[in-house]
């Protein structure tokens, strides 16, 4: 302080205090902010100081007793530049925190005791505590010691009195434990009684009174209950456990309890198997850890990882050795529900009717269905480009509507059927008036007989001069379709599709088949239907064409169709308006879905994405399945097996095309190419560009891309190059078609001719040592080669069939001999020759084969 007081008096004299600058921050003994105070005191204790009191009075005397009184004070003010209240306030402020400071050192002093008094009291009941223990554990040993003596009078084994002692030696380690335990359990009861904290969870261990002792020996110290080394060290010499031992008993004794308690609280789960699950999967059905699954199946000599996958057997074999309940699902179990049961009665309303178009070329199936198109009623009234987009709906005057499939000829309608789409309810039979009956129709009428959909005959170019609608309706009946005209129940009805007459009759004709047919569907309930048409669009993405059989498709709905599933972005008919919903017979364009599902496949509101990806993804797999024809089991074994077994080769293909109807038009024709030996196979047929997954595939089959009319993005480029993976481009199918032929006609294996070269007849047979049987011949036609093929013939029948080793005439090794020549020959690895046997040359030429 007098330093500071000095530092300021400058060496001219004393300067005025002021509060300003460090000289009176002395915070040594008034911390936390009571510096200016410190400045003051100094002041203050000259002007209360005796000593100073009698200087200033002796130099004060003078004046007078009024400025006597006053001067003090007054001139310590002006001294630090304070008013003499200021000053007055200030002195006491001080005087304030000095009682303060000094009450608190007073109760500090008081708390000290009483801690130390405390901790004093601690180890004195530690130590009974100590004593007590030790008189335990003499005790318990001299019970041990007895009972050993006890068990060994028993056993009358007086001759090994050493056991005696031994005994208790071997229970020591055992009984040190229990010790132990006994001991950390009486220091934490103790602890307890004490007011001290003791955690009970674990295996308490006697680091925990360490504290306590701490406190009595570090008593200055503010945290002396923090266990430190040196607390550890110099604490109680009897319980001298470390923190890491107390931690490692603590674990033993929660591990005993976790396996003790799991072994008893053990649950019996139903595991649900598929066909195949990872090890982790199963591991999570069971509740059980997935390296306790990994251990076992090295136990059985299976070296996996958690995400191998196991198949159903083995799975099964694992989860009841784990003692849980089997539940064997089989994958196409996730199909189940997805098309719902069929709906109640009552619940079912009228719906319009689906009508298909089918017949002989150039009979006006299109013309026909252009013309009903316009007869719609509100066409005109909506506006907007009509789009093909495979199905349409016709509004009737008389309020009712029809559903149009527009995709005219009998393939659309048999690929649909073929799938399990009857999406059909009536077919309409276009026979050109002037034509007549043709094959197609023929066709056709099979076609729409084996649906069991009724028929109606729209009897077309009824305009033309020489349309001749009775020769039609009588050749009709050649194939058993016999009109109303001829007392049968088909309707027959006269159209011209291009002077648009007759089109009233034959929508009138429809609604009353449609009639009969007691259409109905549940329009209340999720959508599904069938999907008419399907493509990979530019900037829409995957565009589907479906036609609602039940319930109501709505914007938003997540649907599964065929293997894709999304949810529908957008519904648009073909004007191109957007719905929000659509019902029951009515088509409509889906927007959103991952892909273009097949024409004729299913599709179906499901309740969520999840079960919408489950049912997806089962149904890719399916397909990839039937497409590689593998039936499970991709080990390098079992493809072995599988080469070996099967004698036909394959080329498969991967197509992508512009269009569904193109991709499917491909497929067929390359499976059409092959023959008993070889064949082309498409594994992946599909319309849009190639992506990379279209490459990974071809990689995994080992199959070339065929992009037709369609390219490749760059990352599909990209990973083709890095792969290895040829893309070829089209846009002419022949083309496509010529060069599948050419590869497959590479892999024929090449036709063997033989073609004869010469005979010759053996004379004499002779034996020669370390040569063997050498026979003396005559070329008795054509020419015979060394190297050639030689049958050996006796009595016109071939006995041996091999190669010449040698071909001698007299002692030299020659490459042929002519007719007339005498030769030696022998045969190799073959000595049955006989004089009169006719040896046969030939040789073999390879022919390439065509397909
Ligand atoms: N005179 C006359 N010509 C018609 C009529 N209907 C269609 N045509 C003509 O017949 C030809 C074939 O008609 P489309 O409608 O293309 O026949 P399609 O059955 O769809 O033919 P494909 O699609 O090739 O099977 C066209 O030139 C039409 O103009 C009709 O009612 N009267």
């Amino acid at each position: 302080m007098s330093d500071a007081d000095e530092r300021n008096s400058g060496p001219g004299g004393r300067r005025p205090l002021t509060l300003r600058g460090g000289s009176g921050t002395v915070q040594q003994s008034f911390s936390r902010g009571r510096s200016k105070s410190v400045v003051v005191e100094k002041k203050r204790k000259r002007a209360v100081s005796p000593k100073d009191a009698a200087a200033q009075g002796a130099k004060t005397t003078v004046p007078t007793a009024k400025q006597a009184k006053e001067s003090p004070l007054a001139a310590k003010a002006r001294e630090l530049g304070l008013s003499e209240e200021e000053l007055i306030s200030r002195q006491r402020a001080i005087q304030r925190a000095r009682a303060e400071a000094a009450e608190r050192a007073a109760e500090r002093q008081k708390a000290e005791e009483a801690r130390s008094e405390r901790a004093e009291a601690d180890k004195r009941k530690l130590e009974e505590l100590k004593k007590r223990e030790a008189e335990e554990e003499i005790r318990k040993e001299r019970e041990a010691a007895e009972a050993a003596a006890a068990a060994e009078a028993a056993a009358a084994q007086a001759a090994m009195a050493e056991d005696g002692d031994a005994a208790p030696a071997r229970k020591d380690p055992a009984k040190a434990k229990d010790k132990d335990r006994d001991r950390s359990d009486d220091a934490e009861s103790a602890l307890e009684e004490m007011g001290g904290r003791v955690k009970r969870k674990g295996a308490a261990g006697p680091g925990r009174g360490t504290p306590a002792v701490a406190r009595q020996k570090g008593s200055d110290r503010r945290r002396s209950g923090k266990l430190t080394i040196q607390n550890v060290l110099e604490g109680d010499e009897g319980r001298q456990r470390s923190l890491a031992s107390v931690r490692r008993a603590r674990e033993r004794e929660k591990q005993r309890r976790q396996q003790g308690g799991g072994e008893r609280e053990k649950i019996t789960r139903e595991v649900v198997l598929p066909e195949a699950i990872t090890v982790q999967d199963l591991a999570a059905r069971m509740a059980e850890r997935a390296a306790d699954v990994v251990k076992y199946l090295m136990k059985q000599g299976q070296m996996v990882r958690v995400n191998d996958v196991l198949d159903q057997d083995t799975a099964e074999l694992i989860v009841s050795d784990f003692g849980h309940v089997v539940k064997r699902v089989s994958e196409s179990d996730v199909e189940t529900g997805f098309i719902a049961e069929d709906d109640p009665e009552d619940t079912k309303k009228p719906r319009p009717p689906v009508v298909t178009v089918m017949g002989h070329v150039d009979h006006g199936k299109t013309s026909l269905l252009d013309a009903l198109r316009a007869t719609d009623v509100v066409a005109g009234e909506a506006g907007g480009i009509t789009q093909h987009i495979g199905a349409y709906q016709v509004n009737l005057k008389s309020g009712e509507k029809i559903t149009f499939l527009d995709t005219p000829g009998h393939a659309a309608f048999s690929a649909m059927r073929a799938r399990g789409a009857q999406a059909t309810d009536i077919v309409i039979l276009v026979v050109a008036a002037d034509d007549g009956v043709m094959p197609q129709t023929v066709e056709a009428i099979k076609h729409a007989k084996a649906s069991g959909a009724p028929i109606i005959v729209a009897v077309n170019k009824m305009d033309k001069p020489d349309a001749n609608p009775n020769k039609v309706l009588q050749d009709l009946l050649q194939h058993e379709i016999v009109v109303e005209q001829m007392s049968g129940d088909v309707q027959a009805i006269e159209v011209s599709a291009l002077k648009k007459t007759g089109l009233d009759n034959l929508t009138e004709a429809i609604t009353l088949q449609a009639e009969l047919l007691e259409l109905k569907a549940n329009p209340d309930r999720p959508g599904d239907g069938v999907v008419v048409e399907s493509q990979v669009e530019q900037g829409r993405g995957s565009v589907a064409t479906v036609l609602v059989k039940r319930g109501t498709l709505k914007r938003g709905d997540i649907v599964v169709a065929g293997a894709q599933w999304g949810r529908v972005r957008a519904l648009i008919d073909e004007r191109g308006q957007q719905l929000k919903e659509i019902g029951p017979s009515q088509p409509a364009e889906i927007l959103g879905l991952d892909g273009a599902p097949e024409p004729g496949e299913l599709f179906a509101v499901v309740e969520n994405e999840a079960r919408a990806r489950e049912i997806a993804d089962y149904r890719q797999r399916q397909k990839r399945q039937a497409a590689t024809g593998s039936g499970g089991g991709a080990s390098l074994e079992q493809m072995m097996a599988r080469l070996q077994q099967s004698e036909q080769q394959e080329i498969h293909v991967v197509i992508k095309a512009d269009v569904q109807g193109s991709a499917e038009a491909i497929a067929q024709s390359l499976e059409k190419l092959g023959n008993e030996e070889v064949h082309a196979r498409a594994i992946h047929a599909a319309p849009g560009g190639v992506n990379e997954s279209d490459v990974m595939l071809a990689k995994a089959s080992k199959a070339p891309v065929i992009a037709f009319n369609v390219r490749a993005n760059k990352q599909a480029r990209e990973l083709a190059e890095a792969e290895g993976v040829e893309i070829r481009y089209y846009s002419i199918i022949y083309n496509v078609l010529d060069d599948i032929k050419a590869a497959l006609e590479g892999m024929l294996s090449p036709e063997q001719r033989e073609t004869f070269i010469g005979y010759a007849e053996i004379l004499e047979v002779f034996n020669i040592t370390k040569v063997g049987k050498v026979a003396g011949c005559r070329v008795t036609e054509g020419v015979v080669k060394r190297g050639s093929g030689v049958r050996l013939l006796r009595d016109d029948t071939v006995i041996h069939e091999g190669k010449l080793k040698t071909l001698k005439r007299f002692k030299d090794e020659v490459p042929e001999v002519r007719a007339g020549t005498e030769c030696g020959m022998a045969f190799e690895s073959y000595e049955d020759i006989q004089k009169g046997d006719l040896i046969e040359c030939f040789e073999i030429t390879e022919v390439e084969r065509k397909l």
